[in-house]
């Protein structure tokens, strides 16, 4: 009886986004999340610099703090060391420098449990995999290691990392529970690894059996501050994770922590250890703001080639606050001979990464864009940044947090930039001017008619 109730409720909620708009609305928001986390991994090949210290809150404050500098100091199996350097990994990263030594350096027998948080590109995927890694037993044919994913995307992402650094352990398998990865009913698996979405977790181990909960030695979940955006997801991890065996060393990762995502945290992973790093902050101190006045879109377009023709820009991004604006301009400034990239709502994750791998290779010099596509781009290279239009939210007020984002830098010794606002009525002249209250730090008008003065700013 317990299995039937459990596959009736999986599909109530499934049920529920459809018939009650305020849930489909924050349906919407989750594919964002979890399509902007896809879109980092994607274009990611570095770690991201941060210069915040790691805290560490352990569950024993007197058990010895360590944090290991070097892959070799956590002994590592050869073959996941080799796997290790062979993806060019030198040192461990700051956020594994202390969760591998709290999830490793710990004898199996008292597994510590960790929640983790740190922004997308610091190392997580690669601590968690490494832990899984060190945990398995290849010899033996069953599921030990269980992590789950918010979506189908973001499951293959950190399956290609646990093939990659275990490719020295040919005899480990990796299954994907996900939804239209369809087995024969009785069967078991055979893998050491699953990796998989809730729902399909949750059926594999209760309804279908194919996985026995009691035997995994280690429960990862990954990206859980998208996980709970997903409807479903939360109740059905925490049902997972109950059917898990008491010594299963559990393990939380999330880029932020808002409240509901610890709440979730210490529901899933009891007596944790805790480690966070914060996110580097924007600064505006390094960049020299602007504004330009103008009366309509073709003014503005004229004021952007006037720009053009007095300074050199290498490579530019430029936002617009509508697609139809976006692809506008991309033609216009394609007509006048400039090499444009253009990055849209209405494209896939793939091909946008596709677009930004290309801008990054300076295959183009151009980036037009809007919002939705652009939040969480990295624009180290990027020296002159336009806000064709001024970023606000849905309401019409000035969104500062976008224009910290997309004109800000980080690190102390982030290159300098250059913001041009460009402005086409009183009612974006009042945004403009509640930007500039709000971080406290002039926008210096610029008259783009007059060559030398545009000069001066490039120096
Ligand atoms: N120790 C390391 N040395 C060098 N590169 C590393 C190291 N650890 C991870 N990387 C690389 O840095 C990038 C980011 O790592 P990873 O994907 O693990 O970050 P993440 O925090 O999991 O990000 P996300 O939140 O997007 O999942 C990847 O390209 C990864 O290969």
């Amino acid at each position: 009886i317990p299995i039937q109730m459990s596959s009736l409720q999986i599909k109530e909620e499934k049920v529920k986004p459809d018939t009650n708009g305020e849930k489909s609305a924050s349906f919407f928001l989750t594919e964002d999340r979890a399509a902007q986390s896809l879109l980092n991994k994607l274009i990611r090949s570095n770690l991201v610099d941060n210069t915040n210290q790691v805290e560490v809150l352990q569950r024993d404050p007197n058990s010895p703090l360590y944090s290991v500098k070097s892959f070799e100091e956590l002994r590592l199996k050869p073959q996941l060391l080799q796997g290790v350097y062979a993806m060019g990994f030198n040192r461990p990263s700051k956020i594994q420098e202390n969760a591998l030594s709290e999830i490793l350096v710990h004898p199996p027998e008292l597994p510590q449990n960790l929640i983790a948080q740190s922004q997308s590109g610091t190392g997580k995927t690669a601590a968690f995999v490494l832990a899984m890694l060190s945990r398995v037993e290849p010899a033996d044919r069953y599921p030990q290691c269980l992590c789950l994913s918010p979506t189908y995307e973001l499951a293959l992402q950190t399956g290609k990392v646990i093939e990659q650094m275990g490719k020295f352990h040919p005899e480990l398998k990796l299954a994907y529970a996900v939804r239209g990865n369809k087995l024969e009913r009785g069967q078991k698996i055979n893998e050491q690894i699953v990796i998989g979405t809730p729902g399909t977790v949750l059926d594999w181990c209760s309804k279908l059996r194919f996985i026995d909960p009691k035997r995994i030695k280690v429960f990862v979940l990954d990206e859980a501050d998208v996980m709970i955006a997903t409807q479903g997801h939360q109740d059905q991890s925490i049902r997972i994770q109950r059917m898990l065996p008491r010594n299963c060393q559990m393990l939380l990762f999330s880029a932020t922590f808002e409240d509901s995502v610890w709440k979730f945290a210490q529901k899933v992973v009891p007596d944790p250890n805790i480690i966070k790093l914060k996110r580097e902050e924007e600064t505006l101190d390094t960049i020299k703001q602007y504004y330009v006045l103008c009366n309509n879109r073709d003014e503005k377009f004229q004021a952007l080639c006037n720009l053009y023709g007095a300074i050199t820009i290498a490579q530019a991004m430029i936002f617009c606050h509508t697609r139809k604006t976006a692809s506008w301009l991309a033609a216009e400034l394609s007509k006048e001979g400039h090499q444009v990239a253009l990055l849209s709502g209405e494209m896939m994750v793939e091909q946008r990464a596709a677009v930004i791998e290309r801008f990054r290779e300076g295959k183009e010099k151009v980036l037009v864009t809007t919002n939705v596509c652009a939040r969480g781009i990295d624009v180290e290279q990027v020296s002159v940044v336009i806000n064709f239009d001024l970023p606000v939210d849905k309401d019409g007020n000035p969104d500062n947090e976008t224009y910290l984002h997309r004109i800000g830098r980080t690190g102390r010794f982030g290159k300098r930039g250059l913001a041009v606002n460009m402005v086409d009525s009183k009612h974006s002249m009042n945004i403009l001017n509640r930007i500039q209250e709000h971080f406290n730090k002039k926008i210096e008008r610029l008259d783009t008619d007059d060559l030398d003065e545009i000069e001066k700013i490039a120096n």
